[in-house]
């Protein structure tokens, strides 16, 4: 069957997502890399094999309609967690159901119609869109792969539909990507994503080679068509102050694990990994009253040669004996949020609330 032919018969399961199941399950993730040198210098220098656990084990859910942001240092494995959702990596084991269904495993054919629902934006528009081909192709390519218009004309008038939800003007489809500023590269690379009538978009630091001036611009977008389309983000950021103002929930991830998942607004008032707490505080101008700063020490570790126990305790002013050998498993703590950690469990973290709000970044619609 060609993938049209699978596209055209695929229908969103209104059935599951009633019932308040999440549309997105990742259970037990995982994704190393062999990094090992060549096998013939490795023989020679007796070296052994090298794996890098980008993603090791993790869980979340994600409900329709939903703001979900990964936040955490480079190198953490945020984007290897947005490319296996995807499908542009294939997991080492464990599962990711889409509406209930594991979409792990599946063949190109049988993913055809998930990847039509399930789309990407990526960081650098200008890179992710074809230099050769004029707007309009560039937006015409989802319509007609998978069978969304009825003649050329419809194909047509849908790329101008869809570049005026974008705040572009249907006339811009005749010019190249390179005629564009970064930010209306970004609302074509939409445009294109919107093309295919997704429900669920994975979009992977879509401002942060942006200038600030036009960074809240595109955010502001994006909010918009989350509420008319109904669509659900994954939404990856270094930045703080914006996945603050923009998510639902948040979680924190270090070295392929997540420490913490909670509420947006639980997360940035009552941090309580002690991760989470340091990245907190390196956002400027929140306010801390009523807290002590915690100091930004250290680095992430070579993810080939993570620390025992919990990954963090090297640069955790609360790590004791069991946090070096034991690894911490995510444990709920009854206010809608997940922790992985022993100090947390055991009452040696502080759990004083911050008393300031994160400040709104310029020019974002709170
Ligand atoms: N294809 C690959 N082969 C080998 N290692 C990889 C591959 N892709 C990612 N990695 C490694 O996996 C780890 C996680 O990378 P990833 O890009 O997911 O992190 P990140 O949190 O998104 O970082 P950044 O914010 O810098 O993009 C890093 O150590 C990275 O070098």
């Amino acid at each position: 069957m060609s993938e049209q032919a699978v596209a055209t018969h695929d229908t969103v399961d209104h059935e599951h997502l009633e019932k308040g199941a999440p549309i997105l399950a990742v259970k037990s993730m995982k994704r190393y890399f062999d990094v090992s040198a060549p096998w013939l210098n490795r023989v020679l220098e007796g070296q052994p094999k090298q794996i890098l656990k980008a993603v090791d084990g993790i869980d979340f859910e994600i409900k329709a309609g939903e703001t979900f942001s990964l936040v955490g240092e480079s190198g953490c494995g945020k984007s290897t967690v947005a490319k296996l959702i995807v499908g542009l990596h294939g997991p080492s084991s464990g599962s990711i159901e889409f509406e209930g269904r594991d979409i792990a495993g599946l063949s190109r054919t049988e993913m055809a119609p998930i990847r039509r629902r399930l789309q990407m934006i990526f960081q650098d528009p200008y890179a992710s869109l074809n230099p050769r081909w004029k707007v309009r192709d560039i937006i015409a390519e989802p319509i007609k792969a998978f069978g969304l218009a009825s003649s050329e004309d419809a194909v047509s008038d849908r790329v101008g539909e869809l570049l005026t939800q974008v705040g572009l003007s249907p006339v811009d489809g005749e010019k190249y990507p390179h005629e564009f500023s970064g930010g209306q590269r970004q609302r074509i690379s939409i445009a294109r994503a919107l093309a295919s009538e997704p429900d669920f978009l994975v979009c992977d630091e879509p401002t942060s080679a942006l200038d600030v001036s036009v960074q809240a611009q595109i955010l502001n977008l994006m909010r918009d068509l989350q509420k008319e389309l109904g669509l659900t983000y994954l939404f990856i950021s270094h930045n703080l102050a914006v996945v603050c103002h923009v998510s639902d929930r948040v979680g924190v991830m270090y070295l392929g694990r997540l420490a913490e998942v909670a509420p947006s607004e639980t997360l940035f008032s009552r941090p309580r990994h002690p991760y989470t707490r340091m990245l907190l505080d390196t956002i400027p101008d929140l306010e801390m009253s009523g807290r002590e700063r915690m100091p930004v020490g250290g680095e992430v570790p070579n993810p080939i040669t993570p620390p025992p126990g919990c990954a963090f305790h090297p640069r955790c002013p609360f790590a004791n004996d069991r946090c070096k050998t034991e690894r911490p498993e995510p444990r709920a703590t009854g206010d809608g949020a997940l922790v992985a950690c022993h100090g947390v469990e055991e009452g040696r973290v502080p759990d004083d609330p911050i008393m300031g709000k994160v400040p709104v970044p310029e020019g974002l619609n709170a």
